[in-house]
Formats: structure tokens, sequence, C-alpha cells
């Protein structure tokens, strides 16, 4: 019997993309599969005019396909893993985590800037950016931009910023890697927990021959370390806190940044382990970053904040 996938995804123009590119590796296990993308706007896509915590954070952009899966309108969700929240509905796990895609974050100069101007305007709602990117800039200052990644290429150059920031693995997706004016390395901006790795959801109970040819064992532990770190540091999806694992041969090296939200501090640091203990390396690194006071630097929030 010739089988049947569909697969659930944002509609936006990278969602999609991601979605056709879980497609290729399906039909490249098996070129018989006969598999369907189904697209849904999404809460978070339908609002555009408010900040994502004002609405309720980035779950937003998972709850309707996390509905389709249930009703049985898909068979698989694929999310930017970063996207997908901290606690997972149990009913619907996480079966495939994808080989990372380049995880750095990269700054966007508008038109006709060479570099970025001192006192840069710089778009971006991430509190995690715009933390790193003062350390790196002192001398910006940051304007929230939303916006799938066209639409931010077009405020960049009518809404009077100077430049802004995004994740390298979707504008190498969209092929768009010319409009990357520099990049950070993982050392110098910490990317989000997850950042570049997609995720296949599925319902509970149920799996698919060719999971296992998708699931990625280095990028599963960076995953489940990072993510890890993150629900020990707590403070929510807005959270400035990042992580970054990096898999080589059976070993894990995590890099964290914790924020704490009452002081305003942050704390930078990193340990290896061994990957079969990636989730305990990620806790682990959490715990000591908030219990070691002397190791961290102030943030200036009341500047360097949208
Ligand atoms: N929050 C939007 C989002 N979710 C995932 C990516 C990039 C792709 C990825 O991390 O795999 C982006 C865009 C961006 O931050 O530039």
């Amino acid at each position: 019997m010739r089988s049947f996938v569909r697969i659930g995804s944002r509609e936006s123009i990278l969602a999609v993309r991601q979605a056709e590119i879980i497609r290729e590796r399906i039909l490249a296990y098996d070129p018989e599969i006969s598999v369907e993308i189904v697209t849904m706007k999404t809460t978070g896509d339908k609002i555009m005019d408010k900040s994502l915590e004002k609405i309720g954070g980035k779950g937003l952009f998972v709850k309707e396909l996390d509905r389709a899966l249930l009703d049985g309108r898909i068979d698989i969700a694929v999310h930017s893993l970063k996207d997908v929240p901290m606690e997972v509905n149990p009913d619907l796990p996480l079966l495939a985590y994808s080989r990372r895609e380049d995880p750095r974050d990269v700054l966007i100069l508008r038109r006709g800037l060479e570099k970025l101007p001192e006192n840069a305007v710089v778009g971006t709602s991430s509190r995690r950016r715009a933390l790193q990117m003062s350390k790196l800039f002192p001398g910006c200052t940051f304007r929230g931009i939303r916006g799938n990644v066209h639409t931010r290429m077009r405020k960049l150059e009518e809404e009077g910023y100077d430049a802004t920031l995004l994740a390298a693995a979707g504008l190498k997706r969209l092929g768009m890697e010319h409009v990357i004016g520099r990049y950070f390395s993982t050392e110098e901006m910490i990317p989000a927990a997850g950042q570049g790795i997609l995720a296949v959801q599925g319902r509970r109970g149920e799996t698919f021959g060719w999971i296992p040819a998708l699931d990625d064992p280095a990028g599963r532990a960076a995953a489940c370390a990072e993510r890890q770190f993150i629900r020990t540091c707590g403070g929510g999806c807005t959270s400035p806190s990042a992580a970054y694992a990096e898999v080589s041969g059976g070993e894990l090296r995590i890099r964290g940044l914790y924020y704490d939200e009452n002081s305003g501090e942050y704390r930078e640091g990193e340990l290896c382990a061994d990957i079969s203990r990636a989730e305990q390396a990620g806790e682990e690194l959490a715990r000591r970053l908030m219990e070691d006071q002397a190791a961290g630097g102030k943030y200036d929030r009341e500047r360097a904040e949208m």
C-alpha cells in the first residue's frame, strides 16, 4: 500500500520551505511515499500589530498546528525548534530533530551602509539579541520589529532602522545569504536554544518508518541540552537566557547565558559532557550560573531594552 503523509506548516515562506526540506528527506528515504503540505495561519501570524509578549508568547505559532494534529487533519507538524515552547504536550511529542543548519545570528544592514554606525537603531524584538548586541556595540538602541523575513527586510528600508538581526538558518534556507552583513560567532552571540534545528512533531504512540532517517543524534543531543538549560533557568519564552551546544564525536560542549530578571545581571559559562548526558549538562550549567554570583556582568535595561 502506498503510504500518505500530511505535513502541517505555518504559511510563511520560511515555514513552507522548512516543510519542503522535511518532505525532501522523507522522499529520499522512500520516493514512493506521497507527501502533502497543509499550511495554516497561526494566531501569532494573524496578530501583527502587537508584541508577542503582549498576546501570549511564541507558543501562538504552534497552537493551531497542535489542534490540527489532535483532530487528525495532519500527520506531523514541522517547526523551527526555537519556536516550540519548552513544555510540549505529552500527547504531541517531538519525534525527530534535524541536523542543524547554521546556528549563528547575523546582522543585516540598511541599504547603503557598509558598517554599523555609532548609535545605530537596531530592529529586534528579541531580548536575547538586544542584550548580547549591546555588549558588542554599546551605543546601539533597540526598537521592536516583527514579521517574517521579507516583511522585516522591507521595514528595515522603510521604517528608520539601521540594521536588524536574524538567524542565518532561515536566510540560508531561503537562499538569501547575500543580505547578510556580518555573522556573529556563537561565542559573541549565543543563539536561541534550538536555533537552526527543525523539529518533527507527531501524535503519541504513532511513528513512521522514515522517522529514524530524519532524526540526527547530534541535533537531538544539542536540542535536549539547550532546552533543559532554558527550563532550568525559568524566565519564560521572552527571557534573554540562551544556550548553544556543540557536539563532536561523543562529546557535547554547552555554552549558556543566564539572565537574572530580578537583578538585571547576566552570567555566561560553559561545560562539557558525554552526549548521553545532554539534558543533565544543560541543567548543571544553568544551576552553576544561577548560583555563581561572581561570574557576571550587569545589563543596562533602562537603555538597552525596547
Ligand atoms: N522566531 C522566528 C524564527 N524562528 C526560526 C527562525 C530561523 C530558523 C531557525 O532557527 O531554524 C526564525 C527567524 C529568525 O529568528 O531569524
